[in-house]
């Protein structure tokens, strides 16, 4: 029996010629990576509940500061503080400020055929790189340090293969939502979610990311592309070599398989609170907003930022909106301001911000009061998640956020 791009990686992990779904192995982990969420609780648990606390491997482990950057209350300062000494102290590669975790991961550790698990639940972005990442609790996280090691009960698969190509003005966010509004927030609850088909290939490694990223909102175990020329060149560019490349086998087993139509895809939003409830973007345009977000480890790219700085430039962000541009790295900001993109953002009256997680999860930046609307780029719409629980949070891609924040309401781009 042939297997699938993720088992293949389990198995090399493993040490084993085969795997098949209901398995479950001990495997080695290529990295591990955890932020500012719950590192501290990682490290509070290494101190207090361990009889011999060790590290297997320093050089595996990646701690990212992102969150809440800069801290923003005493609480925060002392949990990140935890984390920045315990780094130090063992020599674990340490990043502050420099961007949302999943994208310092993409630019500068993520490998085709690794196995990775990072403290984040969209750790699951890496598939875009053909590499397994799957999110994990602290108890997890902390077992993985001690041991380099850790297991994995071996989900199924659900084959997506993508047709056509995304009409102009429609965007692989657009397509996610659909396919998450199609199949529900459950949809594919501990599988993986592999995308592949002539569709793919029209999908850089950012539109990859996209759809990887947000396979965790149908529940999925991760997501996954195979590792192709397009992934390739992206590795290239920034300096790194595949630990394997892997396809599925012809006669690999799918649990289910989907044929979705990228040229069908419309503008989408998701509703208040569900990243499943979603409609056609015409259908809740006009609903007043408070504030806009266009960032996040989702949405937070040169690509979005691109997309929303050609659609405000020379308009003017609307009197009643806080629009609130987050680029999702240094990197990323940087590229933008090369490319004028930030200059026509504080034109336009946006608020641009250092890279980090921001309104995203409503814990830093942009924090949202009692019955405001937000339109957001972020990852998750649950009652609450942008600040005040009678707040209401709109999930669009980065042209109708953009559009929005301009017509002070949501509106098409
Ligand atoms: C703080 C962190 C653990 C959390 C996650 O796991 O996803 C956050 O990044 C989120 O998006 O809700
Ligand atoms: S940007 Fe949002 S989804 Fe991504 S890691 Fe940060 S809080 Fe989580």
């Amino acid at each position: 029996m042939g297997m699938t791009i993720a088992e293949k990686i389990i198995a090399a992990a493993a040490g084993v010629d085969h795997v098949k779904p209901g398995d479950i192995h001990t495997v080695n982990l290529d990295r591990l990576m955890s932020n500012d969420g719950t590192t501290h609780l990682t490290v509070d648990m290494y101190h207090n509940k361990l009889t011999n606390p060790r590290i297997a491997d320093p050089e595996k482990l990646v701690f990212i500061v992102d969150h809440n950057v800069p801290a923003d209350n005493p609480k925060t300062a002392a949990a990140q503080k935890k984390m920045r000494d315990f780094a130090r102290e063992h020599q674990i590669d340490f990043w502050e400020g420099k961007g949302v975790c999943h994208q310092i991961m993409m630019e500068n550790y993520v490998c085709p055929g690794e196995l990775i698990f990072g403290a984040d639940s969209h750790t699951c972005t890496y598939g875009a790189l053909g590499a397994f990442g799957t999110g994990v609790g602290c108890t997890d996280f902390l077992y993985g340090m001690v041991t380099g090691t850790s297991w994995v009960l071996v989900p199924e698969s659900v084959k997506f293969n993508l047709v056509g190509k995304l009409p102009e003005g429609v965007y692989p966010r657009d397509l996610m939502l659909t396919i998450i509004g199609q199949i529900g927030a459950n949809g594919c609850n501990y599988q993986v979610m592999e995308f592949c088909g002539e569709g793919a290939k029209t999908l850089s490694v950012n539109d990859r990311m996209v759809l990887c990223n947000l396979s965790v909102e149908a529940g999925a175990k991760t997501g996954i592309f195979e590792a192709d020329e397009i992934a390739l060149a992206y590795l290239e560019e920034h300096g790194r070599k595949p630990k394997a490349v892997y396809k599925s086998d012809p006669d690999a087993v799918y649990a289910r398989e989907y044929t979705i139509d990228l040229s069908a895809i419309q503008p989408v939003i998701a509703r208040p609170d569900f990243v499943d409830d979603v409609v056609p973007a015409k259908e809740v345009c006009g609903v007043k907003i408070d504030e806009a977000f266009l960032g996040s480890c989702n949405n937070g790219r040169i690509e979005e930022l691109r997309i929303g700085a050609g659609i405000i430039k020379g308009k003017k962000v609307a009197d009643s909106v806080r629009f609130l541009v987050v680029p999702a790295s240094l990197s990323v900001y940087k590229q933008a301001l090369k490319e004028g993109l930030i200059d026509i953002f504080m034109e336009s009256g946006a608020i641009v911000m250092n890279p980090n997680c921001s309104v995203c999860w409503g814990s830093c930046q942009g924090v949202i009061g009692e019955n405001e609307v937000l339109i957001s780029t972020g990852t998750r719409n649950f009652k609450g998640r942008a600040g005040h629980p009678s707040s209401k949070v709109y999930l669009g891609s980065a042209a109708t956020v953009t559009a929005s924040a301009i017509a002070g309401e949501i509106t098409l781009a």
